[in-house]
């Protein structure tokens, strides 16, 4: 019976991986076929300066630099890994990119200490599997002679950089960008089919406000927030968001007394009337393109900013970023886990709906998309363009028109109403957000309702839930909780996300049960879990807040990632705030130690936390503060040093004298038998355990590499999600507790404490 249910799972889970691999790869298709037709633009384009031949002679050198030294590094192995080309070959392709960009990795693979674990050297496994990957990739990339683009091979792999104050020589922060820009591949395009819809692709619609407003607004630049999620438009709308921020705080329009008189009492009405906003002028006034905002990101959540701010940073990104960044509209593949029908209607009620009222701006067509961008990269699109041919080709004055004209709407405009939901009870409250049961009363679907928290705004609308929503509704995947739509609150002063309804968390679930999941459970869970990390690291976005409560889970046996607050995409330049993302807990060793760079890895040492907290119920390293972590991390795994950890010893963060562990003790805390009840785990699955927790974020395993791992085809085999055990829902109330008792971040700690007593309001919903 067993064995049956698990034949009956493998069947299902591969043919759901082949599914999603087979989806990746349409979007490769894609993303080659944009890249070529860029390439293609680039020629047509040549004439325009002098100084583009130059830049691309420029580019051609270090290509070729760059692919001599890879080569050189791997004995003529010549990658043609592409980030989605997944899943079959059984290949470490990622993890030979990364090998391939440092080459002494792979020399130092011989090399092992006391407190090196096993699997950091690389592994010949990864090596060997290096040659099936060219293998398979040559040919489905014949055309490229076997030869990855290398621009998708450095995009891949940029690390994100995020100190820029170590320039002394360009006094200017846009220089200091331009210079680090050059280094960085042009921001990558979100999922086919998968983007956030913009004005021509359904889901969102995108204001123009100011073309709404007439010429005698002086808002320069704002684009929407989502609106117009397909199910009503028009008149049965309520009034856009746009029309809000742009006349004075209205107690009556806003309805929430409370609300505007804050707003009043803190003599912040000025933030709310966009016809003032930072952008208009003054020391708010528009930024040129090119001009750089140093806003420091501040910890998780806490930098917000006015709706009207990171829109108008998009349009002027939308200028000049590169054309894959606008371009929604594109036919072909679904999403890995397959669009729904009900979104495939969605977009097109909004796409049919939106020939009209165009405003001529093809440069519209970008900006939703580009929200999680937002201020603190506002010109990167622009320098971008300075310094990559394939940005060269949106630059101003080319547009491509690639939809339909799109439309000028009110940015909320064609949003439901929230109190088409009825309100069944409270699930939870995070940092930013207050999640609810809810049921929706046209279609008795019961859905999770996560309201913007907006009652400490000073500046408007909170940029990470802007970019949360904006990734969330941009992509579709099994393992990614589902957006359905966006809904004002009755009083128009509030947004909700109307998600997919999940009956628990992985953190409250635990602690709850009474054992921890068996291996074959967790198998099932991490599989899960691998492909929609996969997922996201295949569309350049970091999730950067992986942990226990941030994955939800349903009566079916899914697992579903939540929580896109602090996610990113990569290959972008980014602030200064390493140590403030991911949850202490999770957090990579490289982060603690204030690595300068980081990238994809980061959530895989997450992964590695959440794997031994799945088998053994109990987080791994639960440490109270940052030196506490990595001394916990040292303690278990050996402290690091040069030899396991090439650039280890000149992190900023390694000043700090730590004790020196010198054996790696992981393999206690799981052993491959026991009788004391410690979780077991088997050799194999010890190693992917090991190569999650590897310390050189060079070497940590990709999600690819770890979901083809031996692990998942030993017995016992992962566990059928049918079969999965279900247990009764949690109420708010646990969850909350759970929270406020155990979160172990004191940031975290602060920023529920200021949000103490700060919710409730009016409406259905608080
Ligand atoms: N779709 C959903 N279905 C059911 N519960 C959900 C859903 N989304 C979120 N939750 C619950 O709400 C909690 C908080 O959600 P989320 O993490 O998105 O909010 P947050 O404000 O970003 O939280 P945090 O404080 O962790 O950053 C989750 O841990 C989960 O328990």
């Amino acid at each position: 019976m067993a064995a049956g249910r698990h034949g009956g799972y493998r069947d299902n889970e591969f043919r759901d991986r082949e599914s999603s691999v087979n989806a990746s790869r349409r979007e490769l298709a894609y993303s080659k076929e944009e890249y070529e037709r860029a390439r293609g633009r680039d020629n047509r384009n040549a004439g325009r300066g002098r100084i583009h031949d130059v830049r691309d002679r420029d580019r051609a050198r270090v290509r070729q630099k760059d692919i001599k030294e890879r080569e050189a590094a791997n004995g003529g192995y010549r990658s043609s890994s592409s980030r989605s080309d997944s899943g079959t070959s059984g290949g470490n392709g990622s993890d030979a990119n990364r090998r391939s960009r440092q080459p002494v990795i792979s020399v130092r693979a011989v090399d092992k200490e006391p407190g090196e674990l096993s699997s950091e050297s690389g592994s010949e496994e990864a090596i060997e599997s290096e040659s099936q990957v060219k293998d398979s990739k040559v040919s489905r990339t014949g055309a490229e002679s076997g030869m990855q683009s290398p621009v998708e091979k450095k995009r891949k792999f940029s690390p994100i950089v995020w100190d820029r104050d170590d320039d002394g020589s360009l006094n200017s922060s846009k220089k200091r960008t331009l210079v680090r820009v050059t280094t960085l591949p042009p921001p990558p395009p979100l999922p086919k089919n998968k983007q956030v819809p913009s004005n021509n692709d359904g889901g969102v619609q995108v204001s123009s406000i100011r073309d709404e407003q007439g010429p005698q607004s002086p808002l320069p630049d704002s684009e929407g927030v989502p609106a117009d999620l397909g199910d009503k438009t028009g008149s049965e709308s309520p009034a856009g968001l746009s029309s809000m921020l742009a006349s004075p705080i209205d107690k009556d329009r806003w309805g929430n007394s409370q609300d505007a008189e804050q707003l009043e009492d803190e003599d912040y009405v000025p933030t709310r009337n966009i016809s003032s906003s930072r952008w208009a002028s003054g020391d708010g006034s528009p930024v040129d393109e090119g001009e750089i905002i140093e806003d420091e990101e501040v910890p998780k959540r806490a930098k917000r900013g006015s709706l009207a701010d990171s829109l108008g940073t998009k349009r002027r990104h939308r200028k000049s970023v590169t054309p894959e960044l606008g371009e929604f509209k594109r036919d072909g593949s679904r999403g890995a886990g397959g669009r729904s029908s009900e979104s495939d209607d969605r977009v097109s009620r909004v796409r049919s709906s939106s020939d009209d009222h165009y405003s001529g701006h093809d440069s519209d067509r970008n900006e939703y998309m580009d929200l999680d961008e937002d201020r603190e990269n506002k010109v990167m699109g622009a320098n971008l363009t300075d310094t990559e041919s394939e940005g060269d080709d949106d630059s101003p004055g080319t547009p491509e028109p690639i939809g339909p004209p799109q439309r000028s709407v009110n940015m909320l405009q064609g949003c439901r109403s929230v109190d088409e939901f009825e309100r069944l009870n409270k699930i939870d409250e995070g940092t930013y957000g207050v999640v609810y049961r809810a049921r929706d009363k046209k279609t008795g679907e019961v859905v999770a309702l996560k309201k913007v928290k907006m009652e400490k705004e000073r500046e408007g609308f909170p940029l990470t839930s802007l970019r949360e929503i904006n990734i969330l509704l941009s992509f579709h995947h099994p393992s990614i909780v589902d957006v359905k739509e966006v809904v004002v609150g009755s009083n128009l002063d509030s947004i909700f996300m109307v998600m997919e309804y999940m009956e628990h968390d992985l953190k409250g679930l635990m602690e709850n049960m009474k054992q921890p999941f068996s291996q074959s459970e967790v198998k099932c869970l991490m599989l899960q879990l691998l492909e929609g990390v996969k997922y996201l690291h295949d569309n350049w976005v970091l999730h950067r807040d992986l942990k226990t409560s941030n994955l939800l889970m349903n009566n079916r046996g899914e697992l579903k990632i939540c929580d896109f607050g602090l996610a990113r995409q990569y290959g972008s330049p980014l602030k200064p705030y390493t140590h403030l993302v991911v949850t202490l807990w999770y957090r990579a060793p490289e982060l603690l130690l204030g690595a300068k760079q980081y990238s994809t890895a980061i959530d895989m040492w997450s992964l590695g936390c959440i794997m031994a907290e799945l088998l053994s119920k109990e987080p791994l390293f639960n440490g109270k503060t940052e030196f506490d972590q990595l001394d916990k991390i040292f303690r278990t795994l050996g402290t690091p040093n040069e030899t396991i950890w090439p650039g280890f010893s000149k992190l900023p963060g390694v000043k700090v004298n730590f004790v020196k562990h010198q054996y790696n003790l992981l393999r206690k805390k799981f052993p491959p038998t026991s009788f004391t009840g410690s979780p077991v785990l088997s050799d194999s699955g010890f190693d992917l355990l090991n190569k999650l927790l590897t310390y050189d974020p060079e070497k940590r395993i990709t999600a690819e590499a770890a979901l083809n791992h031996e692990w998942f085809r030993e017995v016992p085999l992962p566990k059928s999600k049918d079969f999965m055990p279900t247990f009764p829902a949690q109420h708010a109330q646990d969850r909350r507790m759970r929270r406020v008792m155990k979160s172990p971040d004191p940031l975290e700690e602060q920023r529920k404490k200021e949000l103490q007593g700060d919710l409730g309001g009016g409406g259905l919903f608080g």
